[in-house]
């Protein structure tokens, strides 16, 4: 799914237009319809007045539209409008058509509209049209709702939120939503933590736009949801056997850290490789062959890291990082496996902070390989971001430069590919925030780079997505506090299942 900019936005409206001969007052129509059914969904038994802030544009139309339906619907609806002298035309349209039923009132700086605690208010004063900062009476109203407690629906996105880039004054108030309603596509917006306060949980609304637009449309960015054919595990053949489904090497853990290693090996195991080999230091020995009893085991010369480098002849795809530790022997040894791999790596935790503590290593990195940072290893790798939309040029910019894939890791998790796209992911929850969830991602990428049927790209995205499930479906079982790692490793069966072709 692509996610558009403002400006593309704007011009897929026309282009429905012109495809469904169809006017802008009825595109207008079907916005506010589908707002309406999210409402009476939503909310099937609002008692208290609701409140719906209209702004001068198309943005307030689709407001007072949606203050129409509600009330026709039985709803309590008041309206009130930002002054203006050149409301759009299809808010005149929309105006005209009110209900004589709904109170209408203009917002004055000095008579801001009272507000009893929880009040239910529809922010329908700027969406994509915003121009410039909220300031003057419009910002009043962004900070009133605020400090009034309300419980605020944004339509299309709350008002002063840029839809697809930082906010030119960082100090401006933006309208803080409980729910942001969006149409067609998910806004870039949406998926940055720097905007999580303003935009609360959002729904993108579907209102019909011209699919022959959206697949045209130019963009570096792309939302991918639970079911996404493009990156679908395929199915296992009939007669295949375990050599045929990959022979994965793992090299994890250290004194004190072997449970990244046994979660890693998990992962790698329930992400379907036919065989998994984990190196690991000689102290861990017991540990992991008791606790993982399906992969076979190489132990190290040295008790407590890794010092040495086995033969990678057998293996189809090579991990390295969870629980490995900094010593200079191990890097050493990733700095070997760089030199020499010839089949497909995927980089995790510690052998990602020793590339950026020696980011001379950065040049041994063989095309396609997959890194998984998160924003703290990211960082190490690269510099400091201003801020979340400048960390995505980053990891373009890293991705393109190395030819490699990088899975920066987060909420809406974003997988960058060689060729500067994007890919944002749908799936997981707060809940995945709890150690070795890392770790049991790196097993599974690992397991699907090791299956010679999917590229990096589609091995990435699918573990991704696969892991997120797998988080999804475990919280479902644990609650968010309770999801521990080992959960994931035990969802990622279904999980893959949920996503096979
Ligand atoms: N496919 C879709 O997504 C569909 C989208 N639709 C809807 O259309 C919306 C976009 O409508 P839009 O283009 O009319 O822009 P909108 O956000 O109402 O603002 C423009 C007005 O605000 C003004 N203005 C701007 N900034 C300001 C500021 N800081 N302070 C004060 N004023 C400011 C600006 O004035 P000016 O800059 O000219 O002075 C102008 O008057 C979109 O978000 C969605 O809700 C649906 O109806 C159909 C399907
Ligand atoms: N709020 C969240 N929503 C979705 N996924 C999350 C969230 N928090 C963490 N995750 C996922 O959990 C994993 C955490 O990885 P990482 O920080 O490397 O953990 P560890 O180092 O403990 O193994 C990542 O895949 C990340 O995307
Ligand atoms: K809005």
């Amino acid at each position: 799914m692509k996610i558009l900019t403002a400006a593309q936005t704007r011009q897929l409206d026309q282009a429905t237009m012109r495809a469904q001969h169809i006017t802008s007052v009825e595109l207008m129509e079907r916005a506010a319809g589908a707002l309406a059914e999210w409402f009476y969904g939503a909310f099937p038994h609002e008692r208290g007045e609701i409140l719906v802030l209209c702004g001068p544009g198309n943005n307030g139309g689709d407001g007072l539209a949606l203050a129409r339906l509600l009330h026709n619907a039985g709803y309590a609806v008041r309206v009130a409008l930002l002054p203006t002298a050149h409301p759009s035309a299809d808010w005149q349209h929309n105006r005209q058509h009110l209900p004589g039923g709904v109170p209408v009132a203009e917002l004055a700086a000095d008579a801001l509209p009272a507000l009893a605690p929880g009040a239910l208010v529809v922010d329908a004063l700027f969406g994509t049209g915003l121009a410039r900062p909220l300031a003057g009476l419009a910002a009043a109203v962004a900070a009133h709702l605020h400090q009034a407690r309300a419980r605020v629906v944004a339509v299309d996105l709350p008002s002063g939120l840029l839809a697809d880039g930082p906010q030119p004054d960082p100090g401006a108030p933006v309208v803080r939503a409980d729910y942001t309603l969006s149409f067609g596509l998910p806004k870039l917006a949406f998926l940055l933590p720097q905007n999580a306060e303003y935009v609360g949980e959002w729904h993108v609304l579907d209102i019909g736009l011209d699919q022959g637009f959206i697949d045209q449309a130019a963009t570096p960015w792309h939302f991918t949801p639970l079911h996404d054919a493009s990156v679908a595990l395929p199915r296992r053949a009939r007669f295949g056997y375990k050599n045929t489904f990959g022979h994965a090497l793992l090299l994890a853990g250290s004194r004190g850290k072997m449970g990244a290693a046994v979660l890693s090996a998990g992962a790698c195991l329930r992400g379907g490789a036919g065989l998994l080999t984990a190196h690991i230091p000689g102290g861990g020995y017991d540990i992991f062959q008791t606790t993982r009893p399906e992969a076979m085991c190489l132990t190290d010369a040295q008790a407590n890291f890794i010092s040495e480098l086995p033969d990678l002849g057998p293996y189809q795809a090579v991990g390295i990082g969870p629980g490995l530790g900094q010593e200079d022997a191990t890097r050493a040894v990733l700095a070997q496996l760089l030199r020499t791999a010839t089949v497909p790596l995927v980089i995790d935790a510690d052998a990602l902070n020793l590339l950026g503590a020696h980011r001379e290593l950065l040049a041994l990195l063989p095309p396609n390989t997959v890194l998984t940072p998160h924003i703290g290893e990211f960082t190490r790798l690269t510099e400091k971001a201003h801020d979340d939309y400048h960390r995505l040029d980053l990891l373009r910019e890293f991705a393109q430069k190395y030819r490699c894939v990088v899975v920066l890791k987060g909420a809406y998790t974003a997988v960058g590919a060689p060729d500067g796209q994007v890919y944002f992911n749908s799936t997981g929850n707060p809940g995945m925030g709890t150690g070795g969830s890392g770790d049991v991602l790196t097993g599974l990428v690992l397991a699907l780079r090791a299956d010679q049927r999917l590229g990096p790209l589609h091995a990435a995205r699918l573990a991704v997505l696969a892991h997120g499930h797998a988080g999804d479906l475990a919280a479902a079982a644990t609650g968010e506090a309770g999801l521990i790692a080992s959960d994931l490793v035990a969802h990622i069966g279904p999980a893959l299942q949920a996503l096979t072709e």
